[in-house]
């Protein structure tokens, strides 16, 4: 039985078992979820953005309990609303918390009972023991202490190295990030009510200016970005890549030959597999299942100003962010 749970099987919890299924099939050992076996299955068959699935895929209930058949290990499918009453098998050390209703502290921290000893959250939370992009900030997790884990936001995943390797060759003085982000269930497919208002607005209609939780979650992670470090997402009507645009003012004169040179060594050095370098003329369906946070699109940087620099860098928000998560989770399960 694998020591690792999924709570929540949607856009992220489906692509973290297409990912686990390729490389650690057996880590995977329980899932929950309160919608019904049948309609898991149809999502977990077929993907709108990503494809069918190249596993077999199949459910059933035996005695009263459902389980998913991914290939040809079977899984215990439950269906709890309150992460405290989802009843994990025991050999379960860690809850990967992929529903998005649960990212605070305290509701993540319900799964702490019985063998689980942490929760990795899919996404920025306000005050989870730890938040963690793990080039930049691996190696101030402390298990012992770091109980809670924020796995922070596919946003944040992208934007980290475009800030970082500017800060190391350059110094950031000012910095400023826009993304224009796809959509995602967090919004209306036509209008209706949420407490966002402009998400409250028809998706596929208009572009939609609109909050990240990545800022939160890269100041976290990276404490010496300028204070003053924000921007905004601008949701647009497609389905799959975010392009994200960071500005900045550097301490050191640059040069465009420069800037590429820094994002080059890192994408051969130091960030291999996690930062790659666009082909010329890339659009956004070009990165659809591309599994690194950030290609940088060397051919759009630009400098405003001896020390205004503008990058900009594209992400499979699904793939590339869930593949971070499998990274995360594998490293943890060797380690708790
Ligand atoms: N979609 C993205 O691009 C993306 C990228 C990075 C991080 N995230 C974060 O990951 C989280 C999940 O996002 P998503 O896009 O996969 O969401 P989603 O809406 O596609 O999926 C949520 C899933 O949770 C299930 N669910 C609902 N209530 C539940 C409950 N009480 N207990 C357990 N499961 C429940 C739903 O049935 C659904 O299957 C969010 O916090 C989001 O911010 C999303």
């Amino acid at each position: 039985m694998g020591s690792i749970a999924l709570n929540g099987l949607g856009r992220i919890g489906r692509l973290l078992v297409r990912l686990l299924g390729t490389t650690r099939p057996g880590l995977l050992g329980a899932v929950n979820d309160p919608a019904p076996l049948d309609q898991l299955v149809h999502l977990l068959r077929y993907d709108s953005v990503h494809g069918p699935s190249h596993r077999p895929i199949d459910g059933f209930t035996e005695g009263g309990q459902d389980f998913l058949l991914l290939g040809d290990r079977r899984l215990p499918l439950f269906h709890a609303t309150d992460p405290s009453s989802i009843p994990f098998p025991s050999g379960t050390r860690l809850v990967v918390e992929a529903s998005g209703r649960f990212t605070r502290r305290e509701e993540a921290a319900r799964h702490l009972k019985g063998g689980v000893s942490h929760v990795v959250i899919s996404a920025p939370s306000p005050d989870a023991d730890y938040t963690i992009i793990a080039p930049v900030n691996g190696s101030g997790l402390d298990l012992a202490r770091h109980r809670v884990i924020s796995n922070a936001s596919c946003t944040a995943h992208a934007t980290a190295p475009m800030l970082k390797i500017l800060e190391d060759a350059f110094g950031l003085e000012h910095a400023g990030m826009s993304t224009v982000h796809v959509v995602t269930n967090d919004q209306r497919l036509l209008d209706l009510p949420h407490k966002d208002r402009r998400r409250a607005r028809a998706a596929f209609q208009s572009i939609i200016p609109t909050t990240s939780s990545a800022f939160g979650a890269l100041h976290r992670v990276m404490p010496d970005l300028p204070p003053s470090f924000d921007g905004v997402a601008l949701r647009v009507p497609l389905l799959s890549v975010n392009l994200v645009d960071v500005v900045a003012t550097l301490r050191r004169d640059a040069e465009v030959a420069g800037i590429r040179a820094a994002y080059a060594a890192a994408a051969a050095g130091p960030w291999k597999d996690l930062l790659a370098l666009a082909d010329p003329h890339t659009v956004s369906c070009d990165i659809t299942g591309r599994t690194e946070s950030v290609i940088l699109d060397q051919d759009l940087t630009m400098m405003l100003g001896p020390r205004f620099v503008k990058v900009f860098g594209w992400h499979d928000n699904e793939t590339g962010y869930a593949a971070r998560l499998r990274d995360l989770v594998v490293d943890l399960a060797a380690r708790i």
